[in-house]
């Protein structure tokens, strides 16, 4: 038997060995050169901690509001596609342990569960993650879907026009299984067409909607009342138009590297952006995270909460629900302890002087 993980890098190898390669592959990897896929990990390790000293952390309190909704720790779940492929459970297992941890999960347009099932499944707070389609009535009809079944917030994926050229998928022809909210909107012949080469970059170029703008999000309002989360921002002008377009918040994100290789790490780009909101809207970050520390550096610079992705399926592919718990529970345990040795009882006494960047800190301390 494979020893306890006791760190969620180490669910990774539990998931390779439980999983066929295609799925594998599918869920670890990222764009061409996949040098980004590296960045965003990397990039964590170039910052430094300034941990203040004699301040009583005999208690650590890690809980924080998302949207007014309270939550045990800044750790949310990332909106991740397919989730029967790593468990036969699917985003239903994910669901039930994002609600035993009491965080958000982000549940993605391309699910393997419909969003009613999710919905009955478990009491967690639950947003919906949006792809706009060519056929807009598809789209519409699953936001209202998620409206009418208790979902708290759309998040719109701005960074998929196109999908992002995967080798590994394309190499391993990488099948899309049937997506459950699309059942009996769209027909299958979309969904199994093949190029010969991946079958989820078939579908998404044949389904995404790559002439969606900025002015859709007028759209996007005019069909539900839910608050809107823009996903896949990355400059400070992007930030901006969001906070001009009226969204309730944005999540800096390069889509776990998976979309345009040689973008930069996201947590290189978050302070820019969280500059340029000025705190008119709540700042959402993921990409690259695996520990508590990284959880740490991103509110020190200026996240309001964390989205965790690949670490999530792994824990789902190693364990099912315990498993997804288990790599919430950890990097909620790492942060506390992070939190512990850096002199910080709660969230707000973390501030930017808590880090420092690449920038501010010698070549020989790295
Ligand atoms: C296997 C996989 C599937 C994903 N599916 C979606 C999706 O359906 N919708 C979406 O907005 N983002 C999707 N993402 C991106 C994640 O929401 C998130 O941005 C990314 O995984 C964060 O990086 P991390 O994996 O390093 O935590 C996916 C990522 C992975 C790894
Ligand atoms: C169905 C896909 C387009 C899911 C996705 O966003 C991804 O694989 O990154």
């Amino acid at each position: 038997m494979a020893a306890e993980p006791i760190n969620v890098n180490e669910f990774q190898e539990l998931a390779r060995q439980e999983l066929p390669k295609m799925f594998y592959d599918f869920y670890a990897g990222g764009a061409e050169d996949q040098h980004t896929l590296k960045e965003n990990v990397e990039a964590f390790r170039r910052i430094m901690f300034q941990p203040r000293i004699l301040v009583d952390v005999s208690r650590v309190d890690l809980s924080t509001t998302v949207l007014g909704y309270k939550i045990s720790a800044p750790i949310m779940i990332a909106p991740t596609a397919m989730h029967k492929l790593a468990h036969p459970h699917g985003e239903i297992a994910t669901a039930r342990a994002a609600a035993a941890c009491n965080t958000i999960m982000i549940l993605s347009f391309s699910s393997t569960c419909s969003i009613e099932e999710v919905a009955a499944s478990c009491n967690a707070v639950r947003f919906f993650q949006l792809y706009v389609y060519k056929r807009r009535d598809i789209s519409a009809t699953l936001v209202q879907r998620a409206e009418r079944n208790g979902y708290k917030a759309i998040v719109l994926t701005a960074d998929c026009p196109r999908l992002g050229r995967r080798e590994a998928d394309i190499k391993n022809k990488m099948i899309v299984p049937p997506l459950k909210n699309l059942e009996g909107l769209l027909p299958n012949k979309v969904i199994s067409v093949s190029d010969g080469g991946s079958n989820l970059e078939a579908y998404a170029n044949e389904t995404f909607d790559a002439s969606l703008c900025w002015e859709d999000i007028g759209w996007l309002k005019s069909i539900t009342n839910l608050p809107i989360l823009i996903k896949g921002i990355l400059t400070r002008e992007d930030a901006m138009k969001a906070v001009d377009v009226g969204v309730a918040g944005i999540i800096v994100s390069n889509h776990g590297a998976r979309q345009l290789d040689y973008t930069p790490a996201t947590i290189s780009v978050l302070e820019e952006v969280v500059h340029a909101v000025g705190g008119r809207v709540p700042v959402l970050f993921d990409g690259g995270v695996r520990r508590g520390t990284d959880v740490f550096k991103a509110l020190a610079l200026g996240a309001q909460a964390i989205l965790v992705g690949r670490p999530v399926i792994f824990g789902l592919a190693a364990k099912g629900e315990h498993g997804v718990r288990q790599v919430i529970e950890m990097l909620k345990n790492e942060l506390e302890l992070t939190m512990a040795l850096s002199g910080c009882p709660s969230l707000n006494y973390i501030t930017r002087s808590h880090v420092k960047t690449e920038h501010e800190t010698p070549h020989s301390m790295l």
